[in-house]
Formats: C-alpha cells, sequence, structure tokens
C-alpha cells in the first residue's frame, strides 16, 4: 500500500459512521454552550423590564435623618441641586439652621425649600411619626428618606461601658426604624419611594475596636433586606449605603479614641469625601439600587457578601457570580493583614510596657 493509500484509508476511517460518536460529548457541549449564551442574551434584553424606574428628584420631598452634619448634609445638599424640597431632621437646632443655609445655597430654583426639625430619631416613636407627619404636611408627602443619623464609637470590647452596646442599637438601628416606619404607609398607598440606610464597610465586615458599632450597622442590612421583599411590590425601593472613613466632624470625633489597630485596619480602604459619598449614593438610591458602594475596596466588599441581597440588574448579579471566587481569594490576603496588624500592636504594647517597667 502507498502512503497515500494508507492515510486515504486512515481517513476514511475516521471518518466512518462509527467514528461520529466520538465527537457526539464535544457537539454536547458545544449546544450547551449555545445555550447559554443565548440564555444570558435573553436575561440581558429583558434586564431594562426588572430594573425600577429612576426616581425624578426635581420637585421631590426628601427627608434626611442626620442632615445637619456630614454625609446626611452633603446628601441634602446633592438631591437640592437635583431640584429636591428637603426635610433636615437632628437634634441641635443651632447646627440645623446652619446645614438649612448651606444647603440653600445649593438651590436650581426659587420655588425650592429646606425645612428643619429638631428631634431625637432614637427615643420615642410617636414623636418621631409626629414631626414626620408634620413635615409632610408642609412639603407633601416624603418621596425619598434617608436615615443617616448616626454615631460611632470604638475601644477593646472589654472597654466600652456596657450601656454603649444599647445605645448604638438604639441611634443607629431603631433611630433607622422609626422614620421608615413613620413615612412608609403613605409610600405603599402612593406606590412609590426610596428608603435609603446609611451602614458602613463596618457594616459587612467587623473589624478590631467595632464590637458596638459593627453590629448595629450590620443590623441594618437585615431590616433593608426584609424590608426590600416586602416592599418591591409596591414599587418601593431600598438602599443601603456602605461608606469607608469619611472626611466629617463625626469621623474626627472617632478619631479622638480610636484603637491603632482600627485605624490601621481602616486605613486600608483610604478616607473620602462626604461630597463624593453624597453623590454616589444619592445616584444609586435614585436608580433603586440594593447596594450602593464607594471605590475599589468597597466595591469588592459589597460584592463579596451580597449573599442572599437583591439585585436590581443582570449585569450585576452577572458581575457577582463571576467574581466571586477571585474576591474571595483577594478578601483572604486582606484577612491575613488585618490579623497581623493586630498581632505586631499588641507584641508592640507588651515591649513597651516592659520597658517602662524596667525604668
Ligand atoms: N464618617 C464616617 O467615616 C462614616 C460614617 N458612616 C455613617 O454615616 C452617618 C453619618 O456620619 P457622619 O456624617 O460622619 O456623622 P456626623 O457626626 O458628622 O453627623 C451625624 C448627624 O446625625 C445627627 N444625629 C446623631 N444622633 C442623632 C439622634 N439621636 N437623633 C437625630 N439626629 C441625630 C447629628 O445631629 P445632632 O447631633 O444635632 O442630633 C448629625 O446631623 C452615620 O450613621 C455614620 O455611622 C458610615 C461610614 C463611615
Ligand atoms: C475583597 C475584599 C476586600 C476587603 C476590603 C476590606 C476593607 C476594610 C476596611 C474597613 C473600613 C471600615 C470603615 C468604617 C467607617 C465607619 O463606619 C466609621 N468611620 C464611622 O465613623
Amino acid at each position: 500500500m502507498s502512503s497515500e493509500e494508507a492515510l486515504g484509508s486512515a481517513l476514511s476511517h475516521w471518518f466512518s459512521f462509527n467514528s461520529w460518536w466520538l465527537l457526539l460529548p464535544f457537539v454536547m457541549l458545544l449546544v450547551v454552550a449555545a445555550f447559554i449564551v443565548a440564555f444570558v442574551l435573553l436575561l440581558y434584553m429583558i434586564s431594562p423590564l426588572i430594573s425600577p424606574k429612576p426616581l425624578k428628584l426635581n420637585g421631590a420631598h426628601v427627608v434626611v435623618t442626620g442632615g445637619s452634619s456630614g454625609i446626611g448634609k452633603c446628601i441634602a445638599m446633592e438631591c437640592y441641586k437635583h431640584g429636591a424640597f428637603i426635610t433636615l431632621v437632628a437634634r441641635d437646632e443651632h447646627k440645623l439652621v446652619q446645614a438649612k443655609k448651606e444647603v440653600e445655597k445649593c438651590a436650581i430654583n426659587d420655588k425650592q425649600v429646606v425645612l428643619c426639625i429638631s428631634v431625637d430619631v432614637s427615643k420615642d416613636y410617636n414623636q418621631v411619626e409626629s414631626v414626620i407627619k408634620q413635615a409632610q404636611e408642609k412639603l407633601g408627602p416624603v418621596d425619598m428618606l434617608v436615615n443617616c443619623a448616626g454615631t460611632s464609637i470604638s475601644g477593646k470590647f472589654e472597654e466600652v461601658e456596657v450601656d454603649r452596646f444599647k445605645k448604638m442599637m438604639e441611634v443607629n438601628y431603631l433611630g433607622s426604624v422609626y422614620p421608615t416606619r413613620a413615612v412608609i404607609t403613605t409610600m405603599k398607598e402612593r406606590r412609590m419611594g426610596r428608603i435609603m440606610f446609611v451602614s458602613s464597610q463596618a457594616g459587612l465586615i467587623g473589624l478590631f475596636g467595632y464590637t458596638a458599632y459593627s453590629p448595629s450597622k450590620f443590623a441594618l442590612r437585615g431590616l433593608a433586606e426584609a424590608l426590600q421583599m416586602e416592599m418591591k411590590p409596591y414599587n418601593i425601593y431600598v438602599t443601603v449605603a456602605y461608606p469607608p472613613d469619611t472626611d466629617t466632624p463625626g469621623f474626627a470625633e472617632e478619631n479622638k479614641t480610636k484603637p491603632l489597630e482600627t485605624k490601621l485596619i481602616s486605613e486600608t480602604a483610604g478616607v473620602c469625601q462626604p461630597e463624593q459619598v453624597a453623590k454616589v449614593v444619592v445616584k444609586d438610591a435614585v436608580q433603586g439600587n440594593f447596594s450602593s458602594s464607594f471605590g475599589p475596596d468597597g466595591y469588592m466588599l459589597s460584592a463579596l457578601t451580597c449573599g442572599m441581597s437583591p439585585v436590581t440588574s443582570i449585569t450585576e448579579g452577572l458581575q457577582q457570580i463571576v467574581t466571586m471566587g477571585l474576591f474571595r481569594t483577594i478578601a483572604l490576603f486582606y484577612l491575613g493583614s488585618f490579623d497581623s496588624i493586630v498581632r505586631r500592636c499588641m507584641i508592640q504594647r507588651e515591649q513597651s510596657k516592659a520597658a517602662d517597667k524596667r525604668e
């Protein structure tokens, strides 16, 4: 047999009916891949159907608790720049009046109004309900509620006074439940609205020094998830914001007593400006996104901890699916570095204590 004949018979053997079966797994793989591609394309096509319609801020009534300072004040200014009517809620009347002046400078038309209400959002529900009612009588039903009143405390677990744990839950958690409860009935009746909870990156990850603060911010996530499931059929969308350290009066106050470990660990995500945070969170709330994160670390952290939280776009869901393993890998390195910060600080403290004793 010549070499050509040999080749010919080998080829004909290859392409004989039986050999086709060898290709079957590949064909099946191809079909499955085609189905997946078609499915993803279909999801993309219907994704505008599952995304909520953006809220129009122009002419909307936005209530901002904690609106007299820091992030809350910047959120109020950001909404005012888009033509909203604002109610600022906080305790200190003097700070409220100052903030009102600053917000008014951002007006885009002469019909806009800023209302100030002095109340402690964490104490008495009836009081909160009655001031919200007053605000609704003056500026109309609330279109968006921003729960930003809050405070932080840091310190080693055994050094934090026991009643501080309760205070954190009262201000950061109940202080968000009460105003939300006060606006929700009207929102349901109108079948529209936005509720924002300002949590923190420390509401997604528990860190050294935040044993009192973190749980109060984690709690907001649970509240938001449960509330969103109840409210979706009423066209009400819930947003949880997870800002990193932000340059505000509250942050300056916190830094006075912050343990070194907490400072060093938090520095990983950097410090950002309240105006930038406000821009991002307002945009996310307007679009009805469930999570609002800030910066690359914030993005990774919220994607990694998405758990069973709702999605508002197919893209968001696909990103979570694709990046989960990678982000967990990165997270393990972060955790390793946090542990080593804690260990180093402990060794340093012990050494300086020993040196003090020798002197
Ligand atoms: N700054 C940061 O690094 C970060 C902050 N956050 C969160 O963002 C929110 C705002 O923080 P920030 O801007 O730094 O804080 P600020 O301390 O600058 O402002 C807090 C605001 O909340 C009000 N407030 C506090 N307690 C009450 C209360 N019981 N009833 C009504 N109003 C209250 C304050 O007014 P008054 O005291 O007059 O009542 C003030 O307007 C907080 O929830 C905080 O946990 C999250 C991540 C990072
Ligand atoms: C893939 C995984 C990435 C992980 C990144 C982790 C980054 C952790 C940094 C946490 C910073 C916590 C800031 C708390 C701010 C705050 O709430 C207080 N300042 C309030 O006053």
